[in-house]
C-alpha cells in the first residue's frame, strides 16, 4: 500500500480523508510533523493552493503527499468568498465567524438566489516530480440560519435540496458518499488506478 501525507492542518478534512482513503494508503499526516511551517496560500485558485501546499509538504516530508484546497463559491456574491473562504471574516479562520459574516452577507436574498457550490481541488504530488490534480464539487443552497452539528466549516448553512438536510445534517458516512471531497477523491483514485500506483 502506498504512504501519503496530508497536506492539511484542518482536522475537519483530515478525518475525511482519511476515511475516504481507508484501505487504500496508509496515512499519515501534518500532526506527524509539527514542525512543519504554515503554507502561505497565495494561488488565485484552488488547484494553484493545493498544488503550493503539496509541493512544499512532498519536499518537506519526503513522501507523496495529498494538498486539498477548498471552499464556497455563493453565486450572489460572484463566486466569493472562494479562495478566501477559510479567512473570510478574518486571518485567525474563525468557522462561527466565517458562518455569520456569510449569513449577514445575504440577508434579504431570497431563497432562489442562495444557490452556491463547495468545490474541492485535491493534488497529489510525488517527491520525483510526478503530480496529479483533480477536482470535485457539490451543489446546494446556503440557508438562513445554522443547522446541525455535523461535519467542519460552513457544512451547517449548506443545504442540500435533494436531501432536504445541511451537510452538517449528515452522519460523515453520507457526507463522504457525495461531498466535493468525495467526488474529487474517486477522481484521483482512477488516477492512480490508471498509471498503476
Ligand atoms: O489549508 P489547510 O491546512 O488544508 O486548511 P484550511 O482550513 O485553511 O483549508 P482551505 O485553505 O482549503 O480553506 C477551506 C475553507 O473552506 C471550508 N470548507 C472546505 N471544505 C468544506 C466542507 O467540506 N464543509 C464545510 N466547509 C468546508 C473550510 O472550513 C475553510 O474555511
Ligand atoms: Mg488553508
Amino acid at each position: 500500500m502506498k504512504n501519503i501525507v496530508l497536506a492539511t492542518k484542518n482536522e475537519g478534512k483530515r478525518k475525511e480523508l482519511e476515511a475516504l482513503l481507508a484501505g487504500a494508503a496508509t496515512v499519515y499526516s501534518l500532526r506527524d510533523y509539527p514542525d512543519c511551517p504554515e503554507i502561505e496560500e497565495t494561488g488565485e485558485t484552488f488547484v494553484a493552493n493545493a498544488r503550493i501546499k503539496a509541493d512544499f509538504v512532498a519536499a518537506y516530508t519526503g513522501l507523496p503527499a495529498l494538498a486539498d484546497d477548498s471552499g464556497l463559491a455563493v453565486d450572489a456574491l460572484d463566486g466569493s468568498p472562494g479562495v478566501y473562504s477559510a479567512r473570510f471574516a478574518g486571518e485567525e479562520k474563525n468557522d462561527e465567524k466565517n458562518n455569520e459574516k456569510l449569513l449577514r452577507s445575504l440577508e434579504g436574498v431570497p431563497r432562489e438566489k442562495r444557490t452556491a457550490r463547495f468545490i474541492c481541488a485535491l493534488v497529489y504530488k510525488n517527491p520525483n516530480g510526478e503530480a496529479i490534480e483533480v477536482e470535485g464539487t457539490c451543489d446546494g443552497e446556503i440557508t438562513s440560519a445554522p443547522k446541525g452539528t455535523n461535519g467542519f466549516g460552513y457544512d451547517p448553512l449548506m443545504y442540500l435540496p435533494h436531501m432536504q438536510k445541511t451537510l452538517a445534517e449528515l452522519p460523515s458516512k453520507e457526507k463522504n458518499s457525495i461531498s466535493h471531497r468525495s467526488k474529487a477523491l474517486q477522481k484521483m483514485k482512477a488516477e492512480w488506478g490508471e498509471l498503476g500506483m
